[in-house]
């Protein structure tokens, strides 16, 4: 379709949304964003389109309330909604820099539109019922009042010969078709001579109209709306008719943003997107732009491009919404962002009765639709056993009615098993053009869902490939755009830490200090921020609400400075929990870097709540049984959803290594458990063998030296036998376990290729910044989805060894019975040492 309105001269539309339009400054910050577009270098006509004064409370959102108020007959409502409405534009006009008379004039026409506003409301109150027609004349008072304002200041602004400025009141001149129900056509050739008048040059003049968004009439005259948020629409509108050369859409934010920064910290602004895109993303609730915006501009001829930018920000370029390929093309990824539509209801309808039979879907949706229940999403699986659908929850209980009335036979001959709805929830969809061309996007996006512990309800995927989408549980939905986010690395993943201390802090001060000195270091590599939260002792707890490093002289209050404060009403690490918890947040880890059987108590506890404890502290492991069983339930594992539970540095040191096996864990170490005990004498008894077990192990000590060897305590694990042993084991001077410097361990693999002589893997495992650096892998390691399932996940250090070795050993040296109970302990801990 051509565009329709001869114009001399080129138009270029500017919209200006709630948000920038707030206040008498903001206005003036509209104004001068105006006048430099008019002094651009095109000498253009402008059409602005303004929005009703938003803030808190938005003015659309009072005058709706209104007529909600009368149709109950709350005067009392009606009477203090007025006066807010009135003080808001008052207080504005007021402290505006034009003329008395314009401040006096722009004063009486609000009250005379409230006037008019009361007038309608007494009908209201007399049919207690809010007809749609109604509540659209009365929401879109607030753009009339806007625009005038707007008006006032610019002809106060900028008296020269230069412009002319034109209010325009939309209702006048946007026509649309509203003869079928819940459909809303432009009638472009009768909007298109209607604007004539308000479009005609001027000699020497730029002209500029300020037109009312949202507001429109029907075929029939009477004033209508574009629909909640629709003044971005409107100014589409005006762009076509105008054969505008760009529309320029003005709010609070810098662009249309990879997520809603609102939720997601880190989103980040797209230079260019494309139409359908941008359609995509603002159908499934990037609320920037309104997803009907792009139509106008699409059938425009030639295309129009459409601008977002920032009020507060306006020499900032924004995000260029136009034509598709020549953006994907130039982006490096193929998802360019992320949207969500929060207070939706999930029905699923299922039953083996179904299946196969003709007319189900057509009864569904028939029913849904004659009772104006609008479906937003559906999946149904191709055994045709079960419908899932997401609508809004405030639809919810009304679906849920008329379906049991529809399918009641069905429901008693047990045909249809059951309906059920679940609500709040969210839809997620990750939208980008590139996603058709591009492999494991899917999968990409529910593993990050799944690491992140969010439970998938449903999942739609359109045929045009641009879009995946699924429904979450609402609680969920933050933490589900921030996960997803962060998959396709748009944002770097945060992680909020806790670090609890054992009194004499060694430990946690080496890995507070090795997270600041990394921290930059595993952003730029990772992309992973990981942010300490709170750091605490037996007796002091510090914290952060933004998250960040702190140094072991802040800690211990030595020297530095941060944002930590001292948490006085909660001292001890029990409360750290509640610094490091963020259910929006998909990683909260406490790393324990003590090696006290009261910080392990807590353990099954932060475990529970989804917390990913790191564990340099052995107890939870070597001790109590009840405390081990509690935390294998806790942990996550297949059908539970904790915390992992990492313990590897306890078992495994720093050495470069990690291990995947299939072996349960659980039943090794519960089978081990009594054996272990025996031999070593750990646990209660251990205080009542330790003077015996010194005895037999120096005399044993001894028998070794005059036999020209060395005690060794030696795992072993065979991989093809699926066994462990923990033994002593005596080998000769110069063997590799024997030369084994002090805080070393040693591992010797024995593969098919090294049969006869074993791959060696050697060094220290011990000491504190060693420990430090162990616990930080573990760290990365889980971030980055490199924890093996199971029970106890077994992470950690860098390399991992699969199935490659049919046994492995591990040897450490024996100096004492505290040596052998700590590697016994170990061995508890994790069958390694
Ligand atoms: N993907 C996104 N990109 C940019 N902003 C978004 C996105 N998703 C949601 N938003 C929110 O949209 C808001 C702007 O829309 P809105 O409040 O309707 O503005 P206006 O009043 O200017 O029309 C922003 O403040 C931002 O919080
Ligand atoms: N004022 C109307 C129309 C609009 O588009 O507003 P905004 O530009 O502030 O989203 C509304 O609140 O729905």
């Amino acid at each position: 379709m051509s565009n329709l309105v001869d114009t001399s001269g080129s138009w270029e539309v500017l919209k200006f949304g709630g948000t920038s339009v707030s206040s008498s400054e903001n206005y003036l910050k509209c104004a001068r964003i105006l006048a430099s577009a008019l002094e651009g270098s095109s000498r253009p006509n402008v059409c602005c389109v303004v929005s009703a004064m938003g803030g808190k409370p938005k003015t659309t959102d009072l005058l709706l309330n209104l007529v909600a108020f009368a149709s109950v007959r709350d005067e009392k409502g009606i009477d203090e909604t007025v006066q807010i409405v009135m003080d808001k534009h008052s207080k504005c006009i007021s402290t505006l820099s034009i003329p008395e008379s314009e401040r006096e004039n722009l004063l009486r026409l609000i009250t005379r539109d409230i006037q008019d506003i009361k007038d309608v409301l007494k009908t209201v109150s007399l049919m207690k019922w809010k007809p749609s027609k109604i509540q659209s004349l009365v929401s879109g008072y607030g753009e009339v009042w806007s625009a005038n304002i707007l008006t006032a200041v610019m002809k106060g602004t900028y008296p020269d010969g230069h412009y002319v400025f034109r209010y325009l009141d939309a209702r006048l001149v946007l026509c649309v078709d509203e003869t079928v129900e819940d459909e809303q056509t432009i009638v472009w050739e009768d909007s298109s001579k209607l604007l004539q008048e308000y479009s005609s040059p001027v000699d020497d003049c730029q002209v500029c109209i300020i037109a009312t968004g949202f507001v429109a009439r029907n075929t029939e005259g009477v004033s209508t709306t574009l629909g909640r948020d629709g003044s971005d629409y409107s100014a589409s509108i005006f762009g076509k008719l105008l054969s505008a050369s760009a529309i320029y859409i003005y709010t609070d934010v810098d662009g249309v943003l990879s997520a809603d920064p609102r939720r997601v910290t880190g989103a980040k602004v797209l230079g260019e997107v494309s139409f359908n895109e941008a359609m995509e993303l603002a159908y499934f609730g990037a609320k920037v732009i309104h997803p009907k915006t792009m139509q106008p501009a699409i059938l425009s001829n030639p295309p129009i491009p459409i601008f977002i930018r920032n009020t507060f920000n306006p020499s900032f370029r924004g995000s260029r919404i136009f034509t598709s390929s020549l953006t994907h093309k130039e982006r490096d990824r193929c998802v360019c962002g992320f949207a969500s539509i929060d207070n939706m209801a999930v029905v699923n309808l299922e039953g083996s009765g179904m299946v196969g039979v003709k007319g189900v879907s057509r009864r569904l949706f028939g029913t849904l639709e004659a009772s104006g229940i609008n479906v937003v999403l559906i999946a149904q699986a191709s055994s045709e056993h079960s419908i899932t659908l997401a609508i809004s929850e405030r639809d919810a209980d009304d679906a849920k009615r008329v379906l049991h009335d529809v399918f009641s036979r069905e429901l008693k001959l047990k045909h249809i098993s059951d309906i059920t709805i679940e609500k709040p929830c969210s839809i997620i969809a990750a939208v980008g053009d590139g996603m058709s061309d591009t492999t494991g996007v899917a999968g990409k996006f529910f593993s990050a869902l799944g690491e992140s512990k969010i439970n998938v309800l449903t999942i739609a995927q359109g045929c045009s490939e641009r879009n995946i989408s699924c429904v979450v549980r609402g609680a969920e939905a933050t933490r589900a755009l921030r996960a997803v986010h962060a998959a396709f690395r748009l944002s770097h993943q945060s992680v909020r830490v806790g670090v609890v201390m054992s009194f004499e802090d060694s430990l946690g001060c080496a890995l507070l200090e090795l997270l600041k000195k990394q921290r930059e270091k595993i952003m730029v590599a990772f992309d992973i921020d990981v942010q300490v939260i709170a750091v605490a002792n037996e007796s002091r707890l510090m914290y952060t609400d933004n998250g960040g490093s702190i140094t072991k002289g802040v800690w211990d209050g030595s020297g530095g400075s941060g944002d930590f404060k001292e948490d006085k009403g909660a001292k001890v690490y029990k409360y750290l929990k509640s610094h490091v918890l963020c259910e929006d947040s998909g990683y909260n880890i406490i790393f324990d870097c003590t090696a006290d059987a009261d910080v392990s108590l807590c353990h099954p506890d932060w475990l529970a709540d989804g917390i990913h404890v790191i564990t340099a502290n052995n107890m939870g492991l070597s001790g109590d049984k009840v405390l081990r069983e509690s935390i294998a339930r806790k942990a996550y594992g297949p059908m539970r959803r904790g915390g992992r539970y990492l313990r590897e540095v306890c078992v495994g040191g720093s050495l470069p290594l990690g291990m995947e096996a299939d072996w349960d864990l659980e039943r090794i170490l519960s089978c081990s458990d009594q054996a272990l005990g025996r031999k070593f004498g750990v646990s209660e008894q251990w205080e009542h063998v330790k003077d015996r077990l010194d005895e037999e192990l120096a005399a044993r000590v001894a028998e070794c030296r005059a036999r020209k060897r060395v005690l060794r305590h030696v795992s072993t694990i065979d991989v093809g036998k699926g066994t462990v042993s923990i033994k002593f084991v005596e080998v000769p001077y110069g063997h590799v376990f024997a030369i084994l410097p002090p805080g070393n361990a040693c591992v010797r693999f024995f593969t098919q290729t090294h049969s006869a002589n074993p791959l060696v893997v050697q060094g220290q495992s011990e000491g504190l910044e060693n420990t430090a650096s162990a616990l930080l892998a573990e760290c990365l390691n889980l971030m980055q989805g490199g924890v093996a399932g199971g029970v106890f996940g077994n992470g950690g250090s860098n390399t991992k060894l699969h199935r490659t070795s049919t046994s492995l050993q591990l040897g450490g040296k024996i100096n004492s019975t505290e040596d052998l109970r700590i590697k016994a302990v170990n061995s508890f801990g994790g069958f390694m040492f």
